[in-house]
Order: C-alpha cells, then structure tokens, then sequence
C-alpha cells in the first residue's frame, strides 16, 4: 500500500500543537488528517481550544470531542494549520478549492502562525496553473465576474450540479483562471480593488512554514517570510 502523503504532512503539523494552544482548523482532505490526528491527542489529554473554517470541518471536530468556540469567543489564534491547492517557494499560497478561503483567511491572519500542510504536488515553482477562487458577493455577480476578467485570467462560475456554488457565507466563487501569475501581492491588491470581491485565495506573507510530503514517503519543511 503506498503511503498518504497528505497524511503524513498533516500529522507531522500537529506535533507543532502544544498544550493550552488555540488552534484554528483549516478544511479540505489535507487538513482533515490535521483534524483527525489532533481528535486523537485531544482523547489522550491534551488540552485546546480550536476555531473551524469551514461547516465540514466544525461537524468532523465535533464528532471527534474537539474543543470548538466561535471566532469572536477568542479573536486571535496561536497556530493555524491547513492545506492549499498550490504553494511557492515564497510559501504565497492560492486556497479556495474547497471553497472556504474566507473564513480560513481571517483565521490563519489572526494566527501567530499558520502551517500550510499539503503534498508535493501543490508545490510549484509560479502559483496560476490552478484555477485562483475569488469570492464574490451574488448582487451584480456578472459586472464583478466582468471586472475580474479584465484582469488577465478566464473567471468561470463555480458550479455545484445544476446550482450556482454557495459559500458558507452565502457568496459565489468566480474561479480565475490565469496559468501565470507572475506577481501575486500586485494581483491581490487589483482583486481586493474590485466592489463586489469579497475576498480572495492568495494568502501572501500569511504561513510561515511549509510541511510537504512527498511520494517516497520523506516530509520537507520550508520556512516561510511571515509578517507576524
Ligand atoms: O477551500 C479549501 C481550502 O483552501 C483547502 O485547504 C484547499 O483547497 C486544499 O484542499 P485539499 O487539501 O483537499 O487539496
């Protein structure tokens, strides 16, 4: 059986995790085994209070007896640990593909760190090739969707079926697609310029460490330039 690279990444993160911390929760299948794993020490004794960013992640602690407050309970955070869809050597990440970069943004911002947990594959050299998530709010969704365009990538509406995707903030994801994007903090200032953005899935200057794992079975860790 090969091995989970996700898995691995996920679970080296929670060793970060001491006693007492307050932890927000990423989403997506990366951060699940953070979740999993910590579900674990939690039954064994150790004691955190954690922040969910998103529905799914807030029902899998719950049902493994994970502390969990709202974010207004607390207001900052000492570790937040979550995947991504790509990542650089800069740790500029693009989220999203899950849908949750809202509320995942305002967590890791307001974390003292944020360990970004992924498999190789989200390692690349420039961020772009994967469709970069925008939220934005349903009012006048064809005049932003417009204004994005003209930023250079192709913005496609997210789908789910038949429906329009909802965020769990009740917003639509326009999901641009760019396969280069050669600044990102430039990109992010254009995005959070257009009325009608609500937030965006670059996070530049917001993880601070990288655990990657990698197919062999071996785990890289990157420092990152963090701000905080
Ligand atoms: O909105 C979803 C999040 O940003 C996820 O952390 C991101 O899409 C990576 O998810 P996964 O670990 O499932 O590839």
């Amino acid at each position: 059986m090969g091995v989970n690279v996700k898995q691995l990444a996920a679970e080296k993160a929670v060793e970060y995790v001491m006693d007492g911390m307050k932890v927000g929760l990423g989403t997506g299948s990366t951060a699940y085994w953070a979740i999993a794993k910590l579900g674990e020490r939690v039954r064994e004794g150790l004691q955190v209070t954690c922040v969910a960013t998103s529905r799914a992640s807030e029902e899998q602690a719950r049902g493994l007896g994970i502390p969990l407050v709202g974010f207004g309970e607390i207001g900052s955070l000492d570790l937040t640990i979550d995947g991504a869809d790509e990542l650089d050597g800069k740790l500029q990440l693009i989220k999203g593909g899950g849908g949750a970069l809202l509320r995942e943004k305002i967590v890791a911002a307001n974390s003292t760190r944020m360990i970004v947990v992924a498999d190789e594959s989200k390692a690349v050299h420039t961020l772009g090739k994967f469709p970069l998530p925008v939220e934005i709010v349903p009012f006048a969704w064809e005049w932003t969707v417009a204004e994005l365009a003209k930023l250079g990538g192709v913005p496609q509406l997210r789908r789910s079926g038949e429906e329009l995707y909802l965020t769990d903030n009740g917003n639509y994801i326009a999901d641009c697609h760019f396969e280069v994007i050669t600044s990102a903090p430039e990109l992010a200032l254009a995005l959070q310029a257009i009325p009608g953005v609500v937030e965006h899935g670059l996070f530049i200057g917001i993880a601070s460490l990288a655990i990657i794992g990698r197919n062999d079975g071996t785990i890289d860790i990157l420092e990152g330039e963090s701000h905080r």
